[in-house]
């Protein structure tokens, strides 16, 4: 699937033409999930549909469900902007951006320099880079043009593999282990457990994709993960502020938002 979505990718970037700069205020995705509202950070998504469940939200207002993330307690926002897979839109994110006051991440597949670029224009706080769709080199460089036009970056790995690769070239400030297999689109949040010995202190650690309950979320912060990335749970839920407080069990907020 990872290799369909790149072709379409390459296409797009081909023709991108790039937007005006949004004027907005921006946050820093780093500082929220080190100081997150409930002892697991929540980088919550809004996420139409995915290649794995087709349609998710038929009924989908990206700045609603951005705005009741906000109220139930979100630390980070991330937004899909791929149109081909994911019905998303860059333009969901800018309109997001304008409308609370979190990190907004940007979630696509980014393998080109002029993507970045757009990605700043939309005012996005940061970006997901993923390690096995460009060279690893490729990667850094992706990594290191984002932070010097002030976007940060959560990296992520699907695989033991990946995961030694990318520290073997650089260690990046944020990774995500994804728990999703890109083939079988299975969650297995083993995955989670498995890789968190081989993540450095230095970094902050987001698991990511297959967490629907307070139990889940337990078990990956148990194995060492700092936040959680939640699409698919929060965005089946009757309302955003209700999927937040049901996911964490009803767990009362230790840091106002
Ligand atoms: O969600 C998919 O089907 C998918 C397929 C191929 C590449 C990426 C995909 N998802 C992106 C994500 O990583 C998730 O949207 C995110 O981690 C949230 O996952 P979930 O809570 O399981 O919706």
């Amino acid at each position: 699937m990872l290799e369909k979505i790149l072709q379409s990718k390459q296409k797009e970037v081909s023709e991108l033409v790039l937007p005006p700069q949004e004027d907005v205020t921006h946050y820093s995705l780093f500082e929220a999930l080190r100081a997150p509202t409930r002892q697991t950070a929540l980088i919550a998504e809004v996420k139409k549909a995915s290649p794995s469940k087709g349609l998710i939200r038929a009924d989908f207002n990206p700045v609603e469900i951005a705005k009741g993330y906000q109220a139930g307690g979100a630390d980070a926002i991330s937004v899909l902007t791929d149109r081909d897979y994911f019905q998303g839109d860059p333009t969901y994110l800018s309109a997001v951006k304008r409308a609370v006051q979190l990190p907004v991440m940007r979630k696509d597949f980014i393998i080109d320099e002029a993507q970045v670029e757009e990605t700043v224009r939309i005012g996005a706080d940061a970006m997901l880079l993923i390690v096995g769709a460009v060279p690893i080199n490729k990667l850094k460089q992706l990594y290191d043009l984002a932070y010097a036009k002030g976007l940060e970056c959560l990296v992520e790995v699907h695989a033991k593999e990946e995961l030694e690769e990318l520290l073997s070239a650089f260690t990046p400030k944020i990774i995500g282990v994804n728990n999703r297999n890109l083939k079988t689109f299975e969650t297995s949040l083993s995955q989670t457990e498995e890789m968190a010995v081989l993540i450095p202190e230095s970094s902050l650690f987001v698991s990511e994709s297959g967490i629907f309950t307070k139990a889940d979320i337990d078990r990956v912060q148990k194995a060492g993960a700092a936040g959680v990335l939640v699409g698919e749970s929060l965005m089946r839920a009757d309302s955003p502020e209700q999927g937040i407080s049901e996911l964490f069990g009803g767990e009362a907020r230790v840091s106002p938002s």
